[in-house]
């Protein structure tokens, strides 16, 4: 992320734009790969399908015994008797498409990559240095796959009925470093020149800001994570206060103290809230001293106002999502809504590239 022309800027222009707008189509779907996965989380679909075949599991079940014997194998784990005992076949068909689906978009996904890919390097339209980029990106999608599976395996042991939180958060944070890989390439690929902006201390301010909001966004992303994996939306559902409390009282029950942070309810929803709120102020202060410095241009000030609004978005997505207790549009369209207020914050960070934090 320097601050040095790219060396995107010696591919043509035609080619910048149709190469860039390739891998924005990626993003877009990387955000609803994002928000599938969040409706088969919600709706308890996760563990329908209980193998991984990369290749052949794109062909879903073709005959009647076919289901018959994926229900089977389903009803031998603890989720099914917990949680959906006696819903039929006609249940576990819809909890299986959710969970097809959301793997047969992963696979989408890797040939929207791969494909495209090997065409622009054969046409030399792509440097060899940006084709093996796009092609590590390739083997992290693959490897996102491995952790989805690694994360529902986790959902099989006989005393559980959904994923290890962990594992659950390991998924999330893949698919977004994944997303903030393409992205900051793309835009790299579409604007490869900084605007230099004049150094002064507001210059300075704002982008050490913009670091310290990016951080907050990640670790409120996670605490989110935590957040979801743990069912912690499903109490507490009160704002501001929890259980008449700012702090609630059990926050510290577990020893050792960390422990709190990862198993307990109380203390994860309470720190998901604590670091939105702390996100959205760093925000506004971002806001505050980015706009009313003149020398940044009207495309790092078109990009603060659409950080603004994202956060304030995001920030009431959060709160109707726990006070209606958790419906799975509001928790898919507020995990989704999370990736794409981080999408704004690097954008808003790559046209302050000509800025200088020293
Ligand atoms: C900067 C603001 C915020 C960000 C970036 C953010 C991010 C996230 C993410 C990424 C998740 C889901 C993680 C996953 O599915 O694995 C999540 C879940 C959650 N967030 Fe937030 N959040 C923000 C603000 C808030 C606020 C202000 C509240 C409420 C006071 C809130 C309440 C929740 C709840 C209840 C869940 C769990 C929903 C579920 O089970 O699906 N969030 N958050």
């Amino acid at each position: 992320m320097s601050s040095s022309p790219s060396r995107h800027a010696d591919m043509t222009p035609r080619h910048r734009r149709l190469i860039s707008n390739w891998l924005f189509v990626l993003c877009f779907m990387l955000l609803g790969m994002i928000a599938i996965g969040g409706v088969t989380r919600l709706t308890g679909s996760g563990l329908s399908i209980m193998d991984w075949q990369p290749v052949s599991g794109i062909i879903p079940p073709l005959s009647h015994a076919e289901w018959e014997r994926l229900f089977a194998l389903y009803q031998t784990i603890p989720q099914y008797h917990l949680q959906h005992e006696g819903f039929g076949l006609e249940g576990f068909q819809k909890i299986f498409w959710a969970e097809w689906i959301h793997r047969f978009w992963g696979r989408l996904m890797g040939l929207v990559l791969i494909v495209p890919l090997a065409w622009f390097t054969l046409r030399g339209m792509i440097t060899r240095g940006l084709a093996l980029r796009l092609f590590l990106f390739f083997i992290l999608g693959a490897l996102q796959g491995a952790i989805g599976w690694f994360m529902v395996a986790s959902g099989f042991r006989p005393d559980s009925t959904a994923v290890e939180p962990v594992r659950l958060v390991l998924h999330l944070s893949a698919a977004l470093i994944l997303y903030v890989a393409v992205l900051w390439t793309a835009f790299s690929i579409r604007w490869p020149d900084p605007q230099p902006v004049a150094s002064s201390a507001n210059t300075r301010r704002t982008k050490l800001l913009v670091w310290a909001g990016l951080g907050l966004i990640c670790v409120t992303i996670i605490a989110g994570g935590f957040t979801a994996g743990t069912h912690a939306g499903f109490v507490f559902n009160t704002f501001p206060l929890m259980d008449g409390h700012l702090i609630p009282a059990d926050y510290s029950n577990l020893t050792p103290f960390w422990l709190n942070w990862v198993e307990n309810k109380a203390a994860i929803q309470f720190d998901h809230r604590l670091l939105a709120t702390l996100t959205a102020l760093t925000i506004g202060a971002i806001l505050l001293v980015g706009l009313r410095t003149t020398t940044l241009g009207s495309r790092a000030h078109n990009a603060l106002m659409m950080l603004g609004w994202a956060v304030l978005i995001q920030y009431a997505l959060g709160v109707t999502t726990l006070l209606l207790v958790v419906p799975v549009w509001a928790g898919a369209v507020h995990q989704t809504f999370a990736a794409v207020l981080l999408g704004v914050m690097l954008y808003v960070l790559h046209t302050l590239r000509g800025a200088s934090t020293r």
